[in-house]
């Protein structure tokens, strides 16, 4: 029997609370704001924004939503990075990825200020996060944890293989687990004999970005199986990294897609949002 994990529930439970939080900030005079900023045309980045923007509205954070054409030159973007780092009333800012070719996306997310980088994409705070002393997490990994806490999966001792090695999923995630005490895996497009190591997690997250990839043969019997992948199939259908079907059944736990880490990916952004403005209370 295979446990799945819902991320609409857990995510609505949280942004519930995140609620709370607002009016509470509100309360004392602290509207909490998140700037958002989307460059180009990309109709999946479109729906991500748009899902964003629709938790904040739900919990009362402002969501200064701006939307840049792709000839947005990197200078331009620096400069609103500037302005709202500069600008108090502002306590997140996220810049969503992918960006147009011609903008150098790590100088990007270096401007942002670690105290308002809501995504923990920063290198600051990348660093405090493996230093085991994080300011701000990465969402998706974060949302990840959500996971294992609300279904009493404890990670001390295990053995978690994560696949892949991404600045915004699988090295995060490895820190995370470690930091968790568990016994963590790095593997990679380059990693050899991946199926046997990934039969032997007790915890497995896959992140390749290769639509229904990890079937049943990857899996030992009773793990826990997160999927972070979102792809188009060849029928328009959005899949993940794990083929749902084969996996089912064998997992003891397994996220969906959709309805599994996505949701929950938002719904830390929204926390890290509270949570930096309700530091500037200090
Ligand atoms: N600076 C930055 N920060 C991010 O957090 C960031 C980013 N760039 N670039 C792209 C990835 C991807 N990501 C998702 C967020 C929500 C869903 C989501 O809402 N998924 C829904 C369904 C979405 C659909 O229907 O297509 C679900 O899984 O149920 C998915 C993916 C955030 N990312
Ligand atoms: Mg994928």
């Amino acid at each position: 029997m295979t446990v799945i994990m819902n991320g609409n529930e857990l995510s609505k439970k949280i942004k519930e609370n995140l609620r709370l939080r607002a009016t509470k900030l509100k309360e004392q005079n602290i509207e909490p704001s998140l700037v958002v900023v989307l460059v180009g045309e990309d109709p999946a980045s479109q729906v991500y924004v748009r899902n964003k923007t629709r938790a904040a509205e739900q919990i009362g954070i402002n969501a200064i939503d701006i939307r840049l054409p792709e000839t947005t030159t990197e200078a331009e973007i620096l400069d609103l990075i500037a302005k709202y780092n500069a600008d108090e009333t502002v306590h997140g800012i996220l810049v969503q990825l992918p960006l147009p070719k011609h903008i150098n996306e790590d100088r990007i997310t270096q401007a942002i200020s670690p105290l308002k980088d809501v995504d923990g994409f920063h290198p600051v705070n990348m660093g405090h996060l493996f230093m085991n002393e994080p300011l701000a997490l990465p969402c998706t990994p974060h949302g990840i944890m959500e996971f294992f806490k609300e279904y009493n999966i404890d990670v001390t001792g295990k053995n978690a293989v994560v696949i892949g090695r991404s600045n915004i999923v699988g090295r995060p995630m490895a820190a995370l687990l470690l930091n968790a005490n568990a016994t963590v895996t790095v593997t990679h497009s380059r990693t050899q004999n991946l199926k046997e190591i990934a039969r032997e997690a007790d915890i497995l997250v896959v992140a390749i970005g290769r639509g229904e990839f990890v079937d049943a043969d990857y899996v030992k019997e009773g793990a826990v199986v997160i999927d972070v992948g979102m792809n188009r199939n060849a029928a328009g259908k959005l899949v993940g990294d794990v083929d749902f079907a084969s996996v089912n059944g064998k997992a003891g736990y397994l996220t969906p897609v959709p309805r599994g880490v996505g949701p929950m990916t938002i719904a830390m952004l929204m926390q890290q949002t509270i949570e930096f403005a309700e530091r500037s209370l200090n």
